[in-house]
C-alpha cells in the first residue's frame, strides 16, 4: 500500500508548484485592443488620460468621460496625435459619474456613437482624494468622500453590466483602487473605505459575471505623478505627507502601460509594483495568487516587514500629537 510519507508530501507539492508555475508562465492568446471600443472614465487627466493615449496607440476606438470640458477637449486632441488610422474613433463626453443616472446617460451616449453596442472594455478611472483629520470631517464631506472613490466607479460597472447582459454581449471592467483600498493610514478617512470597497465590488463581479462572459480586473497603485496628486497635496496633513513619501508618485504612462499588462496577463488584482505585491500577497484572503511561490516570497517580506513600518508609522502619529493639538487649537476647536 502506498503511503504518504512527509518526504513525498513535501515532494509532491513542491512539482505540482513549479508544474503550476511553469503553467502559468506559458503564453496565452492576449487581450488585444486593436479594433476595441474601450471607454475611460476620468480620461480627461491623470491615470484616465494616459490609459486612453496608450489604447489609442494599440488602434482602439477610444471613448473618454469626465465632466470638465475644456479638459475633455484638449484630452482629445492630445489623443489625436496617436491616431492609428482614419476608422479609429476617438470621442469624449461630459457627464458627472457620481450618479447612476449620469453614469448610465454616459455609457449610452457613447454606446450611441458605436451603433448601439456598448464598449468592449470600460476602464474605469475616475476619481478624487481630499485627505484631511477625521475629527475635521461632516456628514456631507463623508458621503461626498465615497462618492469621489466608490460610487464614482461602482455605478459605472453597474450600468455596463446591465447592457453586456441584456446584449449578451462579451464584457471587460477595469477598476482603478489604490494601495488605500489594501491598508490605510492618518488623513485618509474619507478615501480608503471607498477604495477598500471597490475590492469588496470587484471580488463580488468577478465571481457573479462568471455568469455572463465578463471579466473583471481592479489595480492598486500608490502615489500617481497626476494633476489630481498636485491637487490633494495642497490640502493633505503634514504627517499624513511624510509618511506616505516611500510610495514615490509614479508617471502616469507607466502605470498605464502596468494596467493594460495586468488587463493582457488576465491578472484579477493588478499590483503595479514592489509595495502593491506586498500588500496584495498580504492581504490575499480568496483573491486568486499571481505566482504562488513569488507571493509567498512578497507576503513573507510583509510578515516581517509591516510590523516595523507600522509601529514607525504609529510612533509618527503619537509624536504629532502636540502639533495637532496647537492646530485643533488655531482651528478653534477648543481653547
Ligand atoms: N493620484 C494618486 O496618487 C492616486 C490616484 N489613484 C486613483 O487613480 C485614479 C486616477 O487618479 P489621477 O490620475 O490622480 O486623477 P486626476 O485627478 O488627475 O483625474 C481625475 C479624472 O477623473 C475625472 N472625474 C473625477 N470625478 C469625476 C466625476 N464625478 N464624474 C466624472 N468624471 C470625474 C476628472 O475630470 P473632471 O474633474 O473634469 O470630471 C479627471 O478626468 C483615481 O481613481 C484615483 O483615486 C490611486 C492611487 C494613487
Ligand atoms: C516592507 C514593508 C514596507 C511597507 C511600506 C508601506 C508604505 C505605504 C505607503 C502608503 C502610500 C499611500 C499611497 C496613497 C495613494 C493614493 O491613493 C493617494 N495619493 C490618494 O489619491
Amino acid at each position: 500500500m502506498f503511503e504518504l510519507s512527509s518526504y513525498n508530501t513535501i515532494a509532491l507539492l513542491s512539482i505540482s508548484t513549479l508544474l503550476w508555475t511553469f503553467w502559468n508562465m506559458w503564453p496565452s492568446k492576449k487581450w488585444d485592443p486593436r479594433g476595441q471600443h474601450c471607454y475611460v472614465t476620468g480620461g480627461s487627466s491623470g491615470l484616465g488620460l494616459a490609459v486612453a493615449v496608450e489604447l489609442t496607440k494599440r488602434g482602439a476606438d477610444v471613448s473618454i468621460v469626465a465632466r470638465n470640458k475644456e479638459r475633455l477637449a484638449s484630452a482629445l486632441a492630445d489623443m489625436e496625435k496617436f491616431r492609428q488610422g482614419s476608422n479609429q474613433v476617438l470621442k469624449c463626453y461630459s457627464y458627472s459619474l457620481t450618479d447612476a443616472e449620469g453614469s448610465s446617460a454616459a455609457l449610452e451616449a457613447a454606446s450611441q456613437d458605436h451603433g448601439g453596442k456598448q464598449p468592449d472594455a470600460v476602464f474605469l478611472c475616475a476619481g478624487a482624494s481630499r485627505p484631511g483629520f477625521f475629527v475635521e470631517e461632516e456628514g456631507d464631506s463623508l458621503r461626498k468622500g465615497m462618492d469621489d472613490s466608490y460610487f464614482v466607479q461602482a455605478y459605472s460597472a453597474l450600468a455596463y453590466t446591465k447592457r453586456v447582459v441584456r446584449d449578451k454581449a462579451r464584457g471587460k471592467i477595469v477598476f482603478i483602487s489604490s494601495l488605500l483600498g489594501y491598508m490605510s493610514m492618518i488623513g485618509y478617512s474619507t478615501y480608503a473605505p471607498g477604495k477598500h470597497a471597490l475590492r469588496g465590488l470587484a471580488e463580488t463581479l468577478r465571481s457573479e459575471l462568471y455568469l455572463y462572459n465578463c471579466s473583471v480586473h481592479i489595480m492598486f497603485p500608490g502615489n500617481i505623478d497626476s494633476p489630481g496628486f498636485v491637487e490633494e497635496n495642497r490640502v493633505k496633513p503634514k504627517i499624513t505627507l511624510e509618511l506616505e513619501s516611500t510610495s514615490k508618485p509614479v508617471s502616469p504612462e507607466v502605470l498605464a502601460n502596468e494596467l493594460i499588462r495586468g488587463v493582457q496577463k488576465g491578472d484579477f488584482h493588478i499590483a503595479p509594483d514592489l509595495l502593491a505585491n506586498i500588500f496584495r500577497s498580504s492581504t490575499i484572503g480568496a483573491t486568486p495568487h499571481h505566482n504562488i511561490l513569488l507571493d509567498g516570497l512578497y507576503a513573507t517580506i510583509g510578515w516581517i516587514g509591516l510590523p516595523f513600518w507600522r509601529r514607525d508609522v504609529d510612533s509618527a502619529v503619537l509624536k504629532h500629537r502636540k502639533d495637532h493639538d496647537e492646530y485643533l487649537k488655531a482651528k478653534g476647536f477648543y481653547t
